[in-house]
């Protein structure tokens, strides 16, 4: 597909993903959107779910809004089957998936497709022809990480160690030349996020040219 190169954002549960996200949506207005994954998860406390099929003004809104399309696992697992996720795989004892339509969305649009999957996404992403720019989010320490989960209020004591352990897996693996573009490590959140815009400018230059050419013919 013609366009902008999607973004591969990874990383630990916790690291900053969602957060560096958002401000990426927030500033740069129809450059950016986000696929929106499935899960078999619960919803958190105010998260909103893609709710399946959508028509295109939903699918507009939910670039800016929907955090999951919450599923089940037969339901999740049948479509696995039937090949209708790029990648998908099971993190803290639910399944996670990326499909094909969720990113033909956001790409049919000349967006930015931004994927926030952990490090099996990664690999398993490489294996297809998406060719997204990959950037890995650290946090500073694995002190720093368990606090920030533990202060985000999200997960039980059990999903907590869970995350934990694999962050430990993640922060092993991201750190091996050539799994990543560019690491990030999220201390002082301003600086982490100067550096994602620095990595990805040249797409949002592209995008945002495409847009002026547009609006001036
Ligand atoms: N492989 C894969 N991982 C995903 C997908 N969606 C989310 N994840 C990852 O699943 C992990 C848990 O996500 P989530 O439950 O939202 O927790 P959080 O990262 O702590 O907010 C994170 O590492 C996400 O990057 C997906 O579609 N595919
Ligand atoms: N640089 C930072 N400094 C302090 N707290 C941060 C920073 N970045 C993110 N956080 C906080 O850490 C928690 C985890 O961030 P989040 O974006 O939810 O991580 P992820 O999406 O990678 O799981 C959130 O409560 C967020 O507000």
């Amino acid at each position: 597909m013609e366009g902008p190169r999607p973004v591969v954002l990874s990383g630990p549960s916790g690291a900053g993903k969602s957060t560096l996200m958002k401000m990426l949506l927030r500033d740069y207005d129809g450059v950016f959107g986000f696929s929106v994954s499935h899960t078999t998860r619960s919803p958190r406390p105010g998260e909103v779910d893609g709710k399946g099929t959508m028509d295109i003004s939903d699918t507009l809104q939910a670039f800016n809004q929907a955090d999951y399309h919450f599923s089940n696992r037969e339901a999740m697992q049948e479509d696995i089957d039937d090949g209708t996720y790029i990648e998908n795989a099971e993190f803290s004892g639910n399944l996670y998936g990326t499909s094909k339509s969720s990113v033909d969305e956001v790409r049919a649009n000349g967006l930015i497709c931004i994927l926030d999957v952990d490090i099996q996404g990664v690999r398993n992403i490489k294996q297809t022809d998406l060719d997204p720019i990959y950037v890995s989010i650290q946090p500073p320490s694995m002190e720093i990480l368990e606090k920030r989960l533990r202060d985000r209020n999200t997960e039980t004591e059990e999903s907590l160690l869970k995350r934990l352990e694999a962050a430990r897996v993640d922060m092993e693996l991201s750190n091996e030349p050539g799994v990543f573009d560019m690491l990030i490590v999220n201390d002082d959140l301003e600086e982490a996020y100067e550096k994602l815009q620095s990595v990805l400018i040249e797409e949002i230059t592209k995008v945002q040219s495409t847009k002026k050419e547009r609006c001036n013919s």
